[in-house]
């Protein structure tokens, strides 16, 4: 098969997690005799760099031509002095919102190896396996009018939905969870948010569409507790934008690592923006010490819905196994008696490994 794909791999450690994600996908290529052909456009501070925006109409233009889209992070100090229409954070959510990708799905499920890389105890972790269906395209990072006012005195955000925008990710919360164990989480804030309690509605109006599917509402704030003090406890989680955001980087701390986290940002054509969970990580950029993990493991979500490749998603899952098997992990992950390697040996050993055709059982499978 012939797949075009557009790499944005952005700033901070985003070019090397894209670079690790490439360097798999051309392996994914070469294995099952596919032709994968790679474009790079810019995004974030490297197009306000080299173009002065955020989000130039040249990467729009070829994101929309695309067969999927691999982003690495934006972001960084750099440009935190711009104003905000100008800051690189501008140019990935105007990228969402241009192409539409209303759903960002993040599966939150821990590789056995990496047990006791979490802080949290063993008998917690053991077993967690859940999807964060966060809605991404409208919300408080969308809302107008958002500004200061009064000299400088007052300033406000707006968070709005439309009826509409909240029915299509409840739509979609609901089909992922018919394809897992059948339990849904609806996470508002309705005790204090009317925009929660439209949300709880349309869950309520919903629910008849799908029988087979348990629901229930919980606050955010408990939502965040159980989420380590009793993971297992969920299966699907659908919330509204930063709720989303917020509470997956939490859940992180099941896997061992932000830099374990991937995400698929879809809708309902197939096309599909493919992104780890973390941002541009400042603080380690440029020093080869990033998990390129969450890239790749995007990749592979890449190749299994935008795709329908599920076996060579498979391949790539159980290769990143396989790999955490052996005890390589980056310096982000504490494994005992663990071997540390930097990100691009951990991505090359992942590349060999799938070179290898020795695979075990794939553990990472998130069902979209
Ligand atoms: N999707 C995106 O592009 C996102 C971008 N950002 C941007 O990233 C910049 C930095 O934000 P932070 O709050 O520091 O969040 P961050 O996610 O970049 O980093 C948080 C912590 O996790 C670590 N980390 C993140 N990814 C890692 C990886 N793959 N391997 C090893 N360690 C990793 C970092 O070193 C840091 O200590 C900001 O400009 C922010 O706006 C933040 C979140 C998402
Ligand atoms: C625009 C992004 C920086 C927001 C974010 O943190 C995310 O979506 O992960």
């Amino acid at each position: 098969m012939k797949k075009h794909i557009v790499l944005l791999p952005g700033d901070g450690i985003g070019p090397e997690v894209t670079k690790a994600a490439k360097r798999v996908l051309e392996t994914t290529a070469e294995q099952f005799g596919h032709t994968f052909t790679f474009e790079t456009q810019d995004i974030g501070g490297a197009a306000i760099d080299h173009q002065g925006t955020p989000l130039p109409e040249d990467t729009l233009a070829a994101c929309r031509k695309a067969d999927g889209i691999v982003l690495g992070a934006v972001g960084g100090p750099k440009w935190e002095h711009l104003p905000g229409h100008l800051r690189p954070e501008k140019g990935l959510l105007g990228i969402r919102k241009q192409l539409g990708l209303f759903a960002n799905l993040r599966p939150i499920k821990g590789f056995p190896s990496l047990l006791h890389a979490s802080p949290l105890k063993r008998e917690v972790v053991e077993g967690s396996d859940l999807l964060i269906v966060r809605e991404l395209t409208g919300g408080l990072y969308f809302g107008e009018p958002r500004e200061r006012r009064n000299q400088n005195t007052e300033v406000v955000d707006t968070l709005t939905y439309t009826r509409a925008e909240i029915e299509r990710i409840v739509d979609q919360a609901f089909q992922s969870a018919q394809l897992r164990r059948r339990h849904l989480t609806s996470v508002d804030k309705a005790n204090v948010l009317e925009s929660s309690r439209m949300w709880r509605e349309i869950v309520e109006e919903k629910k008849h569409d799908y029988p087979d599917v348990e629901v229930e509402h919980m606050l955010v704030d408990a939502a965040a507790m159980k989420l380590i003090t009793n993971p297992t406890y969920f299966d699907v989680l659908v919330t509204e934008n930063m709720f989303g955001d917020i509470l997956s980087d939490e859940a992180s701390v099941l896997t061992g690592s932000l830099g374990m986290l991937p995400s698929a940002s879809i809708r309902e054509d197939g096309l599909g923006l493919y992104e780890p969970v973390h941002g541009s990580a400042p603080d380690i950029a440029g020093q080869d010490k990033a998990n390129p993990l969450a890239a790749i493991l995007s990749a592979a979500m890449m190749l299994r819905y935008s795709f329908q490749m599920s076996e060579e998603a498979d391949e790539v899952e159980a290769a990143v196994h396989a790999v955490l098997q052996d005890k390589y992990h980056t310096a982000d992950l504490k494994v005992a008696g663990g071997i540390q390697v930097s990100g691009s040996v951990l991505a090359n050993k992942v590349s060999e490994q799938m070179s290898s055709h020795d695979t075990t059982e794939n553990i990472m499978r998130c069902y979209v």
